[in-house]
């Protein structure tokens, strides 16, 4: 770090994500690192951590007395909770921030429970443990305490190479909410679908090839990961509820219009979202290069390539054949739904990637851009979505799963997501290993496609 004394920096949770930052703060220069854990995981975190230069303490209590940058890193449903008993211990004048992906309790336990000679500078890195943390964003929210407080928290992150987005936590809970929470509920349903259709995507010709591998490879990703974490933003974030229920109702409403042969409507309804979202006049070639929407919207388009997607599928015939199979028209009835879900909600993706896009928010927007882009594909998609038979199975377990996923969000029941997410996520289980590391290679090389870079397909991930 430049100049200065270095702060001491404290982590409470000593989860994935807690121990990512404390290992890549340690290397990154900072000498002083106190962590914890639950008090009973306090002997077990001494002997993983032997040797490691990071000093594990027995509680919150320790940590927050002595170190001057304390990082809260608990599940969202236990933040109020653990700010409430170790909140009071703070040391007087040390900035105080939560790894939480959804900012509202977060914001109101601060409030309540820090003393008010402490400041709070929070932060939240836009990405899962495993990615890398360079050039990912990195949202720095300073609500209370001097503006030098801002400085130092860049100071501590330095090492990161992460792109640093300042926003307020209302901010913060609203781009989250249209980017992270309604694209979480798009994979979500897949996979719920496809385990009621009791058949895994990669085993049928239909889910081999092109955008449908970025469906399953993004849906494994997710469900592989802990419940918790898509529950908390989805369930306490008070933006996304609507989000969520929008999409619901768009796979419900487009579905409706395929089953009734609503040609017209169908067909007049995807193609304003195409230009409303992407401002392309309806059966417009587009160029490949940036543009802008009819609000003003700019546009780096993510021009995913089929042969690279072709690369990532789990079936292992379409990968060792050199990927290309022939897949059926399909509906495309996820992407249709999400296009007119931003559509409805006015919400302006490229916007919102530019700012605050996980990686996963990237692939999903470049799956519909690539969809969309093509009149010939759309055009294919919303005849598919009227006549096909193959899909229609598929596409209804998607309108039962879309519609479950909302209504369990609106419950705001923690357990009901729990037992909802386990039930499917034990179902891919047996594919999480090899899909998990499929899947970052996939993102890796889609993000060095987009930087301009020759991949070399290895993954980015530690
Ligand atoms: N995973 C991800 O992709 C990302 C997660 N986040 C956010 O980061 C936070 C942490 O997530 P993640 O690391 O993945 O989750 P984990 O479940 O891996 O980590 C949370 C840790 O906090 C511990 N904990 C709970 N209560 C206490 C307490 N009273 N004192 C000390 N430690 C406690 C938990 O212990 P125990 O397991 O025993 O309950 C657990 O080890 C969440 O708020 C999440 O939303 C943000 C960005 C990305
Ligand atoms: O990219 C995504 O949406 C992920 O699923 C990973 C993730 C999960 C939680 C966060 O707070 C940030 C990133």
């Amino acid at each position: 770090m430049s100049g200065g004394k270095q702060p001491v920096v404290g982590i409470i949770g000593m989860g994935d994500m807690g121990r990512m930052y404390a290992k890549r703060l340690k290397a990154g220069g900072i000498d002083t690192i106190y962590v914890c854990d639950k008090p009973e995981s306090h002997e077990s975190l001494k002997k993983e951590l032997e040797g490691t230069g990071i000093i594990p303490l027995p509680n919150g209590h320790a940590v927050s007395r002595s170190s001057d940058f304390i990082i809260y890193s608990v599940e969202a449903a236990a933040l109020t909770a653990v700010v409430r008993e170790y909140g009071p211990s703070t040391k007087i004048g040390a900035v105080v921030a939560g790894q939480t992906s959804v900012k509202a309790p977060e914001k109101e336990a601060f409030e309540k429970y820090l003393p008010e000679d402490v400041g709070i500078t929070s932060v939240h890195s836009l990405h899962g443990p495993t990615v890398t943390t360079e050039g990912q964003p990195l949202i720095i929210i300073h609500h209370r305490g001097p503006e030098s407080n801002v400085k130092m928290v860049e100071d501590v992150f330095r090492s990161f190479k992460s792109r640093y987005v300042h926003l307020s936590y209302e901010e913060h809970d609203s781009v989250t909410a249209n980017t992270q929470a309604v694209t979480h509920a798009a994979f979500l349903s897949m996979g719920t679908a496809w385990k009621h259709s009791a058949s895994y995507p990669w085993e049928t010709a239909r889910y081999v090839s092109g955008v449908e591998v970025v469906k399953v490879n993004i849906t494994l990703r997710i469900y592989s990961a802990k419940w918790h974490v898509y529950a908390g933003l989805a369930l306490l974030n008070p933006s996304a509820q609507t989000q969520i229920q929008q999409y619901a109702k768009s796979v419900t409403e487009l579905f409706k219009l395929m089953v009734e042969n609503r040609e017209q409507e169908l067909s007049d309804r995807v193609w304003e979202s195409r230009e409303k979202v992407f401002g392309w006049k309806r059966n417009e070639e587009p160029s490949t290069g940036s543009s802008s929407t009819a609000e003003g919207q700019i546009r780096d388009p993510i021009l995913l390539s089929e042969d690279i997607l072709n690369q990532f599928s789990l079936n292992s015939k379409s990968n060792s054949g050199g990927g290309k199979q022939q897949s059926s028209p399909n509906s495309h009835l996820s992407l249709l739904a999400m296009v007119d879900c931003w559509s409805k909600l006015g919400i302006r993706p490229y916007e919102h990637l530019a700012v605050a896009g996980t990686p996963v928010f990237m692939l999903w927007i470049g799956v519909a851009e690539y969809l969309f882009r093509s009149p010939t594909l759309l055009a294919s998609a919303i005849q598919a979505g009227l006549s096909d038979r193959v899909h229609r199975p598929d596409d209804i377990e998607f309108v039962v799963a879309a519609r479950g996923w909302s209504e369990c969000v609106s419950f705001g029941n923690f357990e009901l997501y729990k037992r909802r997410f386990e039930e499917t996520s034990n179902f891919f289980s047996p594919r999480f290993e090899e899909a998990t590391k499929l899947g970052g290679r996939m993102i890796k090389a889609i993000q060095d496609m987009q930087s301009g870079k020759k991949t070399d397909g290895q993954p980015n991930v530690q």
